[in-house]
């Protein structure tokens, strides 16, 4: 679905010129939803921006089904973190969620339709004719990915979607979007510094460098599909992911598959079991 080779991002140009992104190459494939972990101000917007055509890469290219992407392909939405800045305050829940689907010259009732249909999915079926003001923060960034899902793009991208909500509704939005995904079949591309919700959110977590951003690793998440904010989490296998994704973000790389496989055993052994 999206391949990204060799890609490279400098702002500016000479001795002031300033590397964000560096030789990056990674796919994603179909239906996978995909997440990009990295420290702040590692060029994770950046990278983000090139892949959704907003900025031209300095090198290197992005393909969407094969395709070079030089502007905002069509079939692409992006959810940024700032919900409030990202809704039109004077059109109504509906109206904003249908406002895209007019650029796509689709048809009043089938854009009032969609749009109906992807308030359901979010969960706000019966706010169609309040304004955005009137609900609460965690709502408005149901609505916007609602508009995004509206227009059911071949990719969806993620820009620290759930970094301005507080945490009980960052769990609510986190189990929607995988559920939404997983109904949908959507291919979606997050990017998040918080190493936790990229492993309990990903099939598979992108693990970047510090500034310029180049990939450090490429690992599967192998948990079990049906995910739970409390299970999941107090899991042998989430903490041994997680304590791998951080260390690789402080540069400890330790040999492939040890640091995984140590801490597994930690949290498997039982209290009576002699450490060999
Ligand atoms: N328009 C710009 N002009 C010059 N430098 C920029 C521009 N946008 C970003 N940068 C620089 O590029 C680097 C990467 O920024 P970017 O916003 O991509 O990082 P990020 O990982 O998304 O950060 P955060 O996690 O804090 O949101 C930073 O050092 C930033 O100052």
């Amino acid at each position: 679905m999206l391949e990204v080779s060799g890609l490279n991002h400098r702002y500016g140009q000479g001795e002031r010129a300033h590397v964000a992104v560096r030789e990056l190459s990674f796919s994603v494939e179909a239906g996978e939803l995909a997440c990009i972990v990295g420290p702040s101000g590692c060029g994770k917007s950046t990278l983000l921006r090139c892949i959704a055509g907003l900025i031209p890469p300095t090198e290197g290219s992005v393909r969407l089904h094969d395709d070079e992407v030089t502007g905002v392909p069509d079939d692409l939405a992006v959810v940024f973190q700032d919900y409030s800045r990202s809704l039109f305050p004077w059109l109504t829940v509906a109206k904003n969620v249908e406002f895209p689907l007019r650029w796509k010259k689709i048809g009043k009732r089938e854009r009032a339709q969609r749009a109906q249909e992807a308030l359901d999915a979010v969960g706000l079926a019966g706010v169609g004719t309040k304004f955005p003001w009137q609900l609460s923060g965690g709502m408005q960034q149901r609505v916007s990915i609602a508009r995004a899902l509206a227009s059911r793009p071949a990719l969806l991208l993620m820009d620290e979607p759930f970094a301005s909500v507080d945490a009980q509704t960052r769990f609510d939005l986190e189990d929607l979007l995988r559920r939404v995904q997983r109904e949908q079949q959507s291919t979606i591309l997050l990017v998040t510094h918080d190493i936790d919700e990229s492993v309990y959110l990903g099939d598979r977590v992108l693990v970047l460098s510090s500034s310029p951003a180049s990939i450090v690793a490429d690992l599967t998440i192998d948990l079990p599909a049906d995910r739970d904010q409390i299970a999941t989490r107090e899991s042998a296998r989430f903490v041994a992911l997680r304590g791998e994704v951080a260390r690789l973000l402080q540069g400890k790389q330790g040999q492939p598959g040890t640091a995984t496989d140590e801490a597994e055993r930690e949290l498997t052994a039982s209290p009576g079991d002699v450490p060999h």
